[in-house]
């Protein structure tokens, strides 16, 4: 059962249309991430569901029925901000708690799930503390657990470890999953950082310009994404796109025609002659001194090590290239060959930028 659902919804602020015609259907008890370019409408999304923005045309539903005209304070939501939002002059369990006292929860009830809260926030012998003496990490998690507590059928996370350090952040990425694994709710978390997207989500939501790009997993997103922006969208350094055509059997790379595999033939069978874009991820290049079968020529015109990898850039069909590997073995200049490997290829339309898809390998053809 879809626990909340958008049909056709668009949401304008004056002239302005901010989503359009978006078409979401989140499961329930699911993960799902809104993600996206700031400014892209994600916040947006999530202020619908909870009722703090209205529909201006379309029908949102919420475990099955209409919602749209339902009042925030009557749907089943919690919220998490980027900010916290805490009470500054409340200590830590009454900011837990106030929104059940507000509720009116019998008062046994109310201790006993703050207590629960607490100690699954890792936020015992804090309870008397105001938010002003907490660091960062423990204001969010008392953030969380005011969510937690509440049970309500939508947790609705706005970026929430955005002003968390990268250790920080870290932890409280598997702290989420923990809470979200421990109550099952529906989950929906908007951020802008691929890797929380990719370690956070169940699915993936990607919007652009308010436009659902694809809504997929994490997996599919990254190793089959739908079109030129989720491609270049998710993964740092972003995918390499190359423009270049098919003739025959043939694909035109770096001065070279390289024969393409029977599987991408096959797949590629209605765009022969036609202008078509070649995708290929950094971490999924390969460089080598000697040419070899599958391979092109080129010149390495900058590198940039990063310690832990290297990045090398070089020209291919007009375009600039870059290659992460893991060692520094080439220097500015060298004159070597990119190793191709067709099986971590993404080929896209010139015009519409959709993936052609990918094909079904035999086993064994088509290795590097
Ligand atoms: N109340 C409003 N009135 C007018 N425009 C608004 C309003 N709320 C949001 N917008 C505009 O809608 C667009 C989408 O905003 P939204 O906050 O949903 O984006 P976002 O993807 O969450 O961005 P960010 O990651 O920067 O928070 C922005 O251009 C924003 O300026």
């Amino acid at each position: 059962m879809n626990s909340i659902e958008f049909v056709g919804v668009t949401k304008s602020f004056g002239e302005t249309v901010i989503i359009n015609e978006l078409d979401l259907a989140i499961k329930k008890g699911e993960r799902l991430i809104l993600l996206g370019p700031s400014g892209c409408g994600k916040s947006t999304v999530l202020r619908m569901i909870s009722g703090l923005e209205s529909v201006s045309s379309g029908s949102l539903y919420l475990n099955g029925e209409l919602a749209n005209q339902v009042d925030s304070g009557d749907r089943s939501i919690a919220m998490v901000f980027q900010n916290y939002a805490l009470f500054p002059h409340m200590t830590v369990a009454e900011n837990v708690g106030y929104g059940l006292r507000v509720n009116k929860v019998p008062k046994a009830q109310t201790y006993q799930r703050v207590g629960e809260a607490i100690a699954t926030l890792g936020l015992e012998g804090l309870e008397d503390r105001l938010p002003k003496d907490l660091s960062g990490g423990q204001r969010q998690r008392v953030a969380l657990a005011r969510g937690v507590v509440k049970r309500a059928d939508f947790f609705l996370l706005d970026e929430p470890l955005s002003n968390l350090d990268a250790q920080l952040r870290g932890q409280a990425r598997k702290e989420l999953v923990k809470i979200h694994e421990l109550y099952g709710q529906t989950f929906v978390y908007v951020t802008h950082d691929q890797i929380e997207a990719m370690t956070i989500g169940q699915r993936i939501a990607l919007l652009n310009d308010g436009v659902l790009q694809m809504l997929d997993t994490p997996y599919n997103v990254y190793h089959r994404p739908a079109n030129i922006f989720t491609a270049t969208f998710i993964g740092s350094p972003s995918m390499n796109i190359m423009e270049t055509q098919i003739t025959a059997s043939y694909l035109e790379l770096a001065g070279e025609k390289i024969k393409l595999p029977g599987p991408w033939l096959e797949q590629l069978k209605n765009y022969g002659q036609v202008p078509i874009k070649l995708g290929v991820r950094p971490e999924d290049i390969r460089l080598t001194k000697k040419a070899s079968g599958l391979s092109v020529p080129i010149t390495i015109k900058y590198v940039e090590d990063y310690g832990n990898r290297v990045g090398y850039y070089f020209d291919v069909n007009g375009q600039e290239i870059i290659g992460i590997i893991p060692e520094h073995r080439y220097e500015k200049g060298a004159h070597i060959h990119w190793r191709l490997n067709s099986r971590k290829w993404h080929f896209f339309d010139d015009t519409t930028e959709r993936s052609l898809g990918y094909p079904q390998w035999p086993e064994e053809e088509g290795k590097e």
